[in-house]
């Protein structure tokens, strides 16, 4: 059993004054089209968002073949890695592919490829240069979700602080170039960004 799991829990500060997860990215509401590329290699989907924003991320899914679970925040504004330990407590799955909401480019190809890697470690997490790209990766549920509380416990609220704890395999930028491209790990958070993914995606009629 595999899970996506969508974190959508932020404020989008640097897109505006909405809301990016449900922004209409060429036609489409942005986190629709992240949960629209997984749905195919994976058997539940759980979204993390706050609760004021379950309605329209709800909506967003009103036609959808999927239908997400919701895991919501108990306390808002703690952090994306709060946002993983939350979503995680609604997953059934023993491995989860985080992938941020932002994140529209994200190739189900590349998330086969982190369970693949995955598989009998804690996590799959890829790295191309010096940072982590934490929000999307593979973690085994149980493990990661205790790293996360454990790390919240000690005020330590950074993305990265529950990696340490656990048993994992690292991707290098050679092997995430054989699999994708980078244009898998593109998030958009400007008004800008978006606007140039939308030309994007109509250009290629995607
Ligand atoms: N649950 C939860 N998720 C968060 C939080 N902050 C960010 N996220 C999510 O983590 C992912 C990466 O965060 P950012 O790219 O910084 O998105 P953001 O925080 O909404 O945007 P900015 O306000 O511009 O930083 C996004 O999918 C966010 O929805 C938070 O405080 N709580
Ligand atoms: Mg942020």
């Amino acid at each position: 059993m595999r899970a996506a799991l969508v974190l959508a829990g932020g404020r989008s500060t640097r897109f505006g004054d909405r809301d990016k997860a449900v922004a209409d990215l060429a036609g489409t509401p942005m986190i629709r089209r992240v949960v629209d590329r997984v749905a195919g290699v994976v058997d539940e989907v759980v979204i993390n968002c706050r609760s004021d924003q379950e309605d329209a991320i709800s909506d967003a899914f009103a036609d959808a073949e999927v239908d997400p679970a919701f895991a919501v925040d108990r306390e808002p504004d703690a952090g994306p890695m709060a946002g993983i330990a939350r979503g995680l407590e609604a997953v059934s799955a023993e491995y989860a592919f985080v992938v941020a909401c932002d994140m529209p480019f994200v190739d189900p190809a590349f998330a086969e490829h982190l369970f693949e890697r995955a598989a009998g470690h804690d996590a799959a997490v890829p790295r191309l240069d010096e940072w982590f790209q934490t929000t999307q990766a593979v973690y085994r549920a149980a493990p990661m979700r205790e790293a996360c509380l454990r790390a919240l416990e000690r005020d330590d609220s950074r993305i990265v602080a529950p990696l340490s704890d656990l048993e994992k395999v690292v991707l290098d930028r050679e092997e995430i170039e054989r699999v994708t491209s980078v244009e898998t790990f593109e998030n958009l958070n400007t008004r800008e960004e978006f606007d140039r993914a939308v030309e994007r995606l109509r250009g290629d009629g995607r």
